[in-house]
C-alpha cells in the first residue's frame, strides 16, 4: 500500500522524530537521498552542469545539500538564491565550501540554459500558493530551456494537501520526496506535475499515525481482496449481479456492463432492462429477466444507470432493494437524493467529473481542480461511498471523512465511450461477491485501469477491449507481486 499524508500530521510527526535525532540529521538524510536519484539520473555526475532553485525555507536548505555533495563529485554547481536574505546558512555554507557558486535570479538564465539538471528547491510543504513572480520567471525559463528537472519533496506551487494547483507551478520529471508521499503527489492536477516519485526513508514512518489521508492499493493489496472460488463454491454462493442497464436507445451500454460484470468475480450475472436480446446474443451465459428488479429474483449487488435512459422507475425499485447498489451514468441523475441517504445496504456511486459537477451544482472546471473536496462533499452528501472517475480516480467511503483511495492505474486511452459502463459491470460484480464498497470501488477501478493498459498497448482501443482484457489484469495481479 502507498500511503499518503497531509502537511499538518508530516509537521508532527517531523517534531516527534527530531527530538530524538541530532539537530540537523533529517535534512542530512533528506539531502543524500536527494543527492542519490539526481545521480542515478543523470548517469554520470562528474563534469555535468547542475542549477539549483533555491527559496528561503528548509526545502531550499535540502537542495543546497544535496548540490554540495554533487558538487564534491564533480558535477558543476550553481545555485540561484531567490532570497538571498534568508537563504539556510549551513546549506550555503556547504555549498560553497564544496566549491558551489551563487547566482541573483536576474544573472541565471546562462546557467539555466546551459544546465543538465534543475533541482526545484523554491518552495516545500511550506508553500501556500502558486509561484510568486520572480520564482515563475525561473519556472518558465526551466520549461523553455528544457533540462531534465528534479523537484525537492514537491514541485514547488502545488497544494501538497489536495492536489491542487492556483497559478503557475514547476513541472518535474522526477519529485524526490521525504518521509511519506503528500497527498499532492497522488491527485490530479498536482500529481502530473510530479513525474515520477521517489520516496527517500528519512526514518518517519513509525512517527506517522495509522490512518493516512490518501491510500493507493499496489498488486499484493489487489491481490489480497479478488475472491476465490472456493471447492464448495457454486453460482450463488460465488454471488449473483444484477445489472439494471440499456434503454431501446442504448443497448450497448447494457452490453458493455454485462461484459464489465461477467469478469468481476460473480458466479451469475442477471441481467433486467429492455436490452435483453442484444445482451443474450452477445453474452449466451447472462440469466435475463423482462421483469423489473424486483421480480428479477435473488442477487447479492445491483448495478443501475448505465444507457438507462429516463427510466427513473427502475433506479428507484433498484434502489429499494436491501442489497448493494451501485449507481452510474444517467442512475446518478435519475436517483432520488434522499432516496439514496436513507438505505441502510451500501451504496457505490461512479461519476466522472462532469456528472460530479452536476450533483454538486458547481462547474466541471471546478470538480477538475478540487477533485479530493468533490469526492468527500458527495460522499458527504449522498452518505454513499463515491468513485470520481478520472486519470487519477478517488474513492471516497460513505461520509466523506474516511482514508481516500487513489487509484493510478489508468491510462488516457480509457478515456473512450463505455469504459465507464464496463467499470461499472466489473465493481459492481466484486460488491456482488462479497467486497465492502470501498475495495470494490478501488480494486475495480485498479483491474480497469489496468485492463485498459493491457488493451491498448499504446493505441486505441474500444470499451469491448477493455471488458476483454479484465482477465489478464486479474491474472497479471495475482502472479506479480509488485508491492513497493
Ligand atoms: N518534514 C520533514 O520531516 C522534513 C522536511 N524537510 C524539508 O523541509 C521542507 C519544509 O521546509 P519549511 O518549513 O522551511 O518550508 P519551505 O517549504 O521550504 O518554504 C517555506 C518558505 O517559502 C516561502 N513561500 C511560501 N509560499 C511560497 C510561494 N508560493 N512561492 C515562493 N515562496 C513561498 C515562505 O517565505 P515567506 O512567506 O516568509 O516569504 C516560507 O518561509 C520540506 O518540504 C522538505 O523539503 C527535510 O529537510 C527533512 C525533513
Ligand atoms: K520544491
Amino acid at each position: 500500500m502507498r500511503t499518503a499524508y497531509c502537511v499538518e500530521t508530516v509537521r508532527r510527526a517531523e517534531r516527534e522524530l527530531m527530538a530524538r535525532v541530532p539537530e540537523g540529521a533529517l535534512m542530512q538524510r533528506a539531502a543524500a537521498g536527494l543527492a542519490a536519484a539526481c545521480a542515478d539520473l543523470l548517469g554520470r555526475v562528474y563534469g555535468r552542469r547542475v542549477v539549483l532553485l533555491v527559496g528561503s525555507g528548509d526545502n531550499g536548505g535540502d537542495a543546497l545539500y544535496a548540490g554540495a555533495r554533487l558538487s564534491r563529485r564533480g558535477a558543476g554547481v550553481t545555485a540561484v538564491l531567490l532570497a538571498p536574505d534568508h537563504t539556510h546558512a549551513g546549506g550555503l555554507t556547504a555549498l560553497l565550501r564544496a566549491g558551489g557558486r551563487t547566482v541573483a535570479p536576474a544573472g541565471a538564465e546562462g546557467a539555466v540554459r546551459r544546465a543538465d539538471l534543475v533541482l526545484d528547491g523554491i518552495v516545500g510543504i511550506g508553500g501556500r500558493g502558486g509561484l510568486r513572480p520572480e520564482a515563475a520567471a525561473l519556472a518558465a525559463l526551466v520549461a523553455e530551456a528544457g533540462p531534465a528537472v528534479v523537484a525537492v519533496d514537491l514541485p514547488s506551487g502545488v497544494d501538497a494537501d489536495t492536489g491542487e494547483v492556483h497559478g503557475s507551478a514547476i513541472r518535474a520529471d522526477l519529485t524526490v520526496t521525504f518521509g511519506t508521499h503528500k497527498p499532492g503527489l497522488l491527485v490530479d492536477p498536482a500529481r502530473e506535475h510530479a513525474g515520477s516519485v521517489r520516496l527517500v526513508d528519512i526514518g518517519l514512518g513509525a512517527e506517522l499515525p495509522a490512518e493516512p489521508e490518501l491510500e493507493a492499493l499496489q498488486h499484493a493489496d489487489v491481490a489480497a481482496l479478488l475472491p476465490t472460488p472456493g471447492g464448495e463454491s457454486d453460482k450463488y454462493r460465488r454471488g449473483v449481479v444484477g445489472v439494471a442497464a440499456g434503454s431501446a436507445r442504448y443497448p450497448g451500454a447494457a452490453v458493455l456492463a454485462v461484459a464489465g460484470a461477467l469478469r468481476g468475480g460473480a458466479g451469475a450475472v442477471r441481467y433486467v432492462g429492455p436490452a435483453g436480446d442484444t445482451v443474450l446474443a452477445r453474452f449466451p451465459e447472462t440469466l435475463v429477466s423482462d421483469r423489473g428488479p424486483k421480480q428479477a429474483g435473488r442477487v447479492q449487488a445491483w448495478v443501475v444507470g448505465p444507457g438507462a435512459g429516463e427510466d427513473a422507475g427502475t433506479v428507484a425499485e433498484v434502489l429499494a432493494a436491501d442489497v448493494p447498489v451501485l449507481v452510474d451514468a444517467d442512475g446518478l441523475r435519475l436517483a432520488d437524493a434522499g432516496a439514496v441517504r436513507g438505505r441502510t445496504a451500501p451504496t457505490l456511486m461512479t461519476p466522472h467529473a462532469g456528472e460530479a459537477a452536476a450533483l454538486l451544482g458547481v462547474t466541471r472546471e471546478e470538480v477538475e481542480r478540487a477533485r479530493l473536496a468533490a469526492a468527500r462533499e458527495l460522499a458527504a452528501r449522498y452518505r454513499a461511498t463515491v468513485l470520481l472517475k478520472g486519470s487519477t480516480t478517488l474513492v471516497a467511503d460513505a461520509g466523506g471523512a474516511g482514508v481516500v483511495r487513489v487509484n493510478a492505474t489508468g491510462t488516457a486511452w480509457l478515456a473512450t465511450a463505455g469504459s465507464g459502463d464496463v467499470l461499472s459491470g466489473l465493481a459492481g460484480s466484486l460488491l456482488a461477491a462479497g467486497l465492502n464498497a470501498l475495495d470494490a470501488g478501488s480494486a475495480g477501478a485498479y483491474l480497469h485501469g489496468l485492463a485498459g493498459r493491457f488493451a491498448a498497448h499504446g493505441a486505441p482501443v474500444g470499451a469491448h477491449d477493455v471488458a476483454a482484457a479484465i482477465p489478464e489484469a486479474w491474472r497479471d495481479v495475482r502472479d506479480r507481486d509488485l508491492r513497493d
